[in-house]
């Protein structure tokens, strides 16, 4: 394997290409570094944090709104006013850093587009590090792409872009600081910010980030003060960078308000992250039978404990001048099926309506051709406005007895659903070690967030005794008969199935819970040569 020290203490375990050579600059190197020294300590506490917290949970304790920060929850105070090119986000975009669906995205006519290193990303060196080459080029506006059948280039009105960092679990194992991988927050941010932020500032835009899977106030802090550190360095105002926080977990729908305020002169909205919201009710309450939740396709957004987050986020962000943004209905449209959409269309247009309806200021939409549909409805709620934040939902009384009840009225189990879950598992996780990070599986959107619910569920089941609609006790036993049948379903396939399900059932069937399932996929990435 190729290894090169690039500056005192920093090696690159991995092939550097001539593209990628610019990126890896001896000073961009040095940035991260030294945020790396400055805030890997801290960040190790705080992942030590969360499994003190779930051995708690473990024990009984059930998360509550905090004592110690009920000032914060009760005085008046606002996140910084929003930048222009952030102020209408009706439509956001999202999708991986991959250079064709990049530019299709900028040139989607959605008013935002999230380059995403997190849950649509596989995280090979290659995808990484192409990614932080095409982040580059479409700042410059010379992101361009040419394939036999097209000519890939920006039109003159495009996207803001917002680019989303690996979460603080993950590392970045091709770059190691002082013998220690590197935290893939930091790698992703640092790079992406030392080389763009000032031309963002001249071009009239700016540095603007999606923050993911944060579980409490005390995260957000980390991030609010390596945003600080980053603009001192580069000479930039604080305050220039801003975050918008995806709430995707149960533990931080108690801390919102907590979080804006941390971030307050950076903040520029939550989101509504609800598959890794979902997966967290699970992984959190993994051990109470009483939290076992039914089939994945049964936890739609208007189940109460899914309507009573959503609610309190738009109450939240309103409340403190801050943008709520909607999430992602997983049904995608196809260009060759006209049957896909006749289902796909309503079902995005219903999720859009009920958002707009509830205050949401924008959402997020899987893919090009519902750009359209999204923006209609908001159209239709905003008119010439750029948001609803006056809408401030006065209404909404949400208790941590609502946020914790999740029981889905007339819930089941059933065969169906447990085969949809090892099935999308499997080929998710296959098509993952095979670099990519969002697939259309059954006409749906699966990504890291939507696949962890689906390894989650099973390992739930089993490990809780769950039964199926039919009365059948979920066993290993089941679970490995009805996965032997849906890999002789996907027989012929080139992915590397049997890889993924060595993966699953160590997931599924281990004693313990894993994280998440990007840890260990990770290495086996690495060990691809990924
Ligand atoms: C839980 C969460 O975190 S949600 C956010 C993370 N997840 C995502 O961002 C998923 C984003 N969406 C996608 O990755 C894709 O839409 C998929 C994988 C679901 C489906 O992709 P495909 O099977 O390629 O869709 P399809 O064949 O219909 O694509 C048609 C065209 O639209 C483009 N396209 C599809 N989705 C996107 C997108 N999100 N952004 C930009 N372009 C897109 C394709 O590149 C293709 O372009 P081309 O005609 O120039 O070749
Ligand atoms: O990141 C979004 C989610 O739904 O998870
Ligand atoms: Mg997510």
């Amino acid at each position: 394997m190729n290894s090169e020290r690039i500056v005192e203490g920093v090696e690159i375990r991995g092939e550097i290409r001539p593209a990628w050579r610019e990126i890896l600059t001896p000073d961009a190197v040095a940035f991260v570094a030294g945020l790396h020294r400055d805030f890997n300590g801290r960040r190790h506490e705080l992942l030590a944090r969360r499994v003190r917290v779930q051995a708690e949970i473990e024990a009984g304790r059930l998360p509550d709104f905090l004592e110690e920060t009920r000032a914060v929850r009760e005085s008046a105070w606002r996140v910084a006013p929003a930048p222009a090119d952030l102020e209408d986000r009706r439509v956001e975009i999202t999708g991986p850093v991959e250079r064709r669906m990049m530019i299709n995205a900028l040139n989607s006519g959605a008013k935002v587009f999230m380059a995403d290193f997190e849950d649509a990303l596989s995280p090979t060196w290659a995808n990484v590090m192409d990614g932080q080459v095409n982040l580059r080029d479409a700042v410059r506006r010379t992101i361009r792409l040419e394939t036999a059948q097209k000519v890939y280039e920006l039109k003159d009105e495009t996207a803001t872009l917002v680019v989303r960092p690996r979460g603080w679990h993950l590392p970045e194992k091709h770059v190691l600081v002082d013998g220690e991988p590197v935290s893939a927050s930091l790698f992703d941010f640092g790079l992406y910010f030392f080389h763009n932020a000032r031309e963002l500032v001249a071009r009239g835009s700016g540095p603007y980030f999606y923050l993911p899977k944060l579980e409490n106030h005390l995260e957000a802090r980390l991030w609010n003060d390596v945003f600080d550190a980053a603009q001192d360095r580069l000479g930039l105002p604080r305050g220039t960078i801003r975050a918008t926080v995806l709430i995707e977990t149960i533990l931080a729908a108690f801390e919102m308000e907590e979080i804006l305020y941390e971030l307050r002169h950076h903040a520029a909205g939550l989101n509504a992250g609800r598959w890794d919201y979902i997966f967290s009710m699970i992984k959190k309450f993994r051990t109470r039978p009483d939290f076992v939740l039914p089939d994945r396709a049964q936890v739609t957004m208007t189940v109460p404990f899914m309507r009573a987050y959503t609610e309190l986020l738009v109450r939240t962000c309103h409340r403190r001048g801050a943008h709520a943004i909607g999430g992602m209905a997983a049904f995608i449209p196809s260009r060759k099926d006209p049957k896909v959409n006749e289902v796909a269309i309503p079902k995005v247009r219903e999720d859009k309506e009920r958002e707009s309806a509830d205050g949401f200021d924008g959402t997020w939409v899987a893919h090009p051709d519902l750009v359209p549909v999204a923006k209609e409805v908001f159209d239709r709620v905003l008119g010439e406005r750029p948001h609803q934040k006056d809408r401030l939902r006065e209404d909404v009384q949400v208790s941590a007895r609502d946020l914790l009840d999740d029981h889905v009225p007339g819930g089941t189990i059933t065969e169906g659903g447990i085969r949809n879950n090892i099935s999308v598992a499997l080929q998710y996780i296959a098509n993952w070690l095979d670099g990519l990070g969002a697939v259309a599986i059954f006409n749906l959107m699966e990504d890291a967030a939507t696949a962890e619910i689906a390894r989650a569920q099973l390992w739930q089941w089993i490990r809780n005794g769950a039964r199926t609609d039919d009365g059948r006790e979920i066993t290993a036993a089941l679970y490995e008969r009805l996965r032997d049948e849906e890999l002789a379903r996907l027989a012929g396939s080139d992915l590397p199935l049997e890889e993924a399900r060595a993966l699953l059932d160590g997931l599924v069937l281990s004693e313990g819970f894993e994280d998440f399932l990007t840890l260990p996929a990770y290495e086996r990435l690495l060990a691809r040569g990924g």
